[in-house]
């Protein structure tokens, strides 16, 4: 898996096309959004989390946690983006796996929002531009070491 991670003043975006067969279905709500003060966290899951998505989730659970609490972020955006690696994880693991990460952090008490799944969006983002405000995460599951 891989994370870039900016503490923003903001993030906001818009659906506009299917960018898959079968998209992640969404509420009129979800079509557009925008979170204020926060860490956005795009996501590309690989075809390597396959072998232990559970371990995956709880590590980059670990991750976002550990940088929120560095940039004092108040809220997290959890957002789809399959341009960080060109070994991308199957759209059902992936989301699974996205939806899980959401659900951990959530459960932790932080405020949370996913981005829809599987389309091509618009988004404005405002980078705060501090040192910490552009970090990097790579995440692998332990070789061969599937549950
Ligand atoms: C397109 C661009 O504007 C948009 N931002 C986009 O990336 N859309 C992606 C993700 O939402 C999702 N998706 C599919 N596979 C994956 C994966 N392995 N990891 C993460 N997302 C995935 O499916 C879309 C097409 O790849």
């Amino acid at each position: 898996m891989r994370m870039l991670l900016i503490h923003s003043d903001y993030l906001e975006y818009e659906v506009k096309d299917k960018a898959l067969k079968n998209p992640e279905p969404i509420s009129d709500e979800r079509k557009k959004d925008r979170l204020d003060e926060v860490l956005a966290v795009f996501i590309s899951v690989e075809k390597v989390d396959e072998s232990n998505p559970e371990e995956v989730v709880e590590k980059a659970v670990a991750e976002i946690e550990d940088v929120v609490k560095q940039v004092k972020a108040e809220r997290v955006f959890v957002y789809p983006f399959a341009h960080l690696s060109s070994e991308l994880a199957s759209p059902s693991v992936a989301l699974e796996i996205l939806q899980k990460i959401e659900e951990k952090l959530k459960e932790k008490g932080y405020e949370v929002k996913r981005a829809p799944f599987g389309y091509y969006k618009a988004f404005k983002l405002s980078c705060k531009g501090h040192p910490l405000a552009e970090l990097s995460r790579t995440i692998v599951p332990e070789e061969g070491v599937s549950k």
